[in-house]
């Protein structure tokens, strides 16, 4: 659905200062037809600019793609037809009414009246927007508004739809909400799902697979579990009698590639690769030598463990304003 080799963009740096923003620095991406991709990084990081690009948006200063089968460079009307695109802002005029506002979209992709119709209310159903049709756009909630927005940007069936953000500024009830949408979307119209986001949680909720950006380019590409486990493994506290902790630490020390250890009275601290499988063995061990457990917790590492190993900062730390006075951006 998606192959991306090298893109980059350079923006000129406005003003008396002057200079370049190298804001994407070589970008390889690929994604499978029904893939529902997170494309996870902090803001600055480019991924904005990634997805404007690949969306025609913008043109790329170096590099190539192919997106919904056809040649970013060469084709980019091609591209549009095939792709849906779901921006940070979402594109609803306050004035209008939500039937109208799903017709007209679909009239822009040249549908007839007939077929934005019937496609409008299909994807009114499916995005929980029915009986919305004579509402005007502005009097929505945070929620509805969002996804009349996805609506809009599913109206041609595209197969490929690109989402930027899509739960910014909702509040965690309409954030899981939406959540439950986007996954419904994928199974019912088996649509290929790229999303940027820099919420964790919303990359572990939704995402089969992961690539994460940090100053213009790829630094991690994986599931969310085999991001995590990448890290420093999952994070094990084993309870045992006081007297014993040094023997059970002493057992734990034999797992494949157990560190960290820490031992505080009747608790054994440490980190294993894979805490689930893991456990079983550490349990045998322990009853073969007559020691109790009294306790256990294995807890995986967070997403924000793996940010953290990768580029040395948390995600949240990461977070910083945007700087710079940007230009007007070309259009492709
Ligand atoms: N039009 C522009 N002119 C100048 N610099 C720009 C322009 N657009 C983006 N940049 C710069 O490029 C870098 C990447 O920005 P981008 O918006 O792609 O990041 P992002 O990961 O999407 O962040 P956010 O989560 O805040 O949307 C930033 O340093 C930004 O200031």
């Amino acid at each position: 659905m998606i192959t991306a080799r090298g893109l980059e963009r350079r923006f000129r740096r406005k003003g008396r200062g002057g200079g370049e923003v190298h804001a994407v620095k070589g970008v390889d991406l690929d994604v499978e037809a029904g893939e529902l991709v997170g494309f996870l990084g902090p803001n600055g990081a480019g991924k904005t600019t990634t997805l404007r690009m690949l969306t025609t948006l913008l043109k790329p200063s170096a590099g190539t793609a192919t997106v919904g089968g056809r040649d970013l460079l060469a084709d980019p009307l091609g591209v549009r037809r095939n792709i849906g695109y779901v921006a940070q802002g979402g594109g609803t005029a306050p004035e209008v009414r939500v039937g109208e506002e799903l017709t007209m979209q679909g009239r822009l992709y040249r549908m007839s009246k007939a077929d934005s119709i019937a496609r409008g209310r299909v994807l009114s159903e499916q995005l929980d927007l029915t009986g919305l049709d004579e509402r005007l756009t502005k009097t929505l909630s945070g929620g509805q508004r969002r996804r009349l927005d996805i609506a809009m940007g599913l109206i041609h069936s595209p197969a490929l739809v690109f989402l930027d953000e899509p739960s910014t500024g909702l509040d965690p009830q309409s954030r899981a909400n939406l959540w439950e949408h986007i996954r419904r979307l994928r199974a019912e119209q088996g649509v290929t799902i790229f999303l940027t986001t820099h919420y964790l949680d919303e990359a572990d909720a939704l995402a089969d697979r992961l690539i994460v950006i940090d100053d213009g380019r790829i630094v991690a590409e994986g599931t969310p579990d085999s991001l995590k486990s990448r890290v420093s493994g999952d994070g094990v506290v084993i309870g045992v009698a006081p007297q014993s902790s040094a023997a059970a630490a002493e057992l734990a020390r034999r797992l494949d590639g157990a560190h960290d250890f820490e031992t505080t009275g009747g608790e054994v601290r440490f980190r294993v690769p894979r805490g689930d499988t893991a456990m079983p063995e550490l349990l045998r061990a322990l009853d073969a030598n007559g020691i109790e457990m009294t306790s256990m917790q294995v807890t995986r590492p967070t997403l924000d463990d793996v940010f953290l190993t990768l580029t040395g900062r948390s995600l949240r730390d990461a977070e910083q304003p945007v700087t710079g006075e940007p230009e007007v951006s070309g259009v492709a």
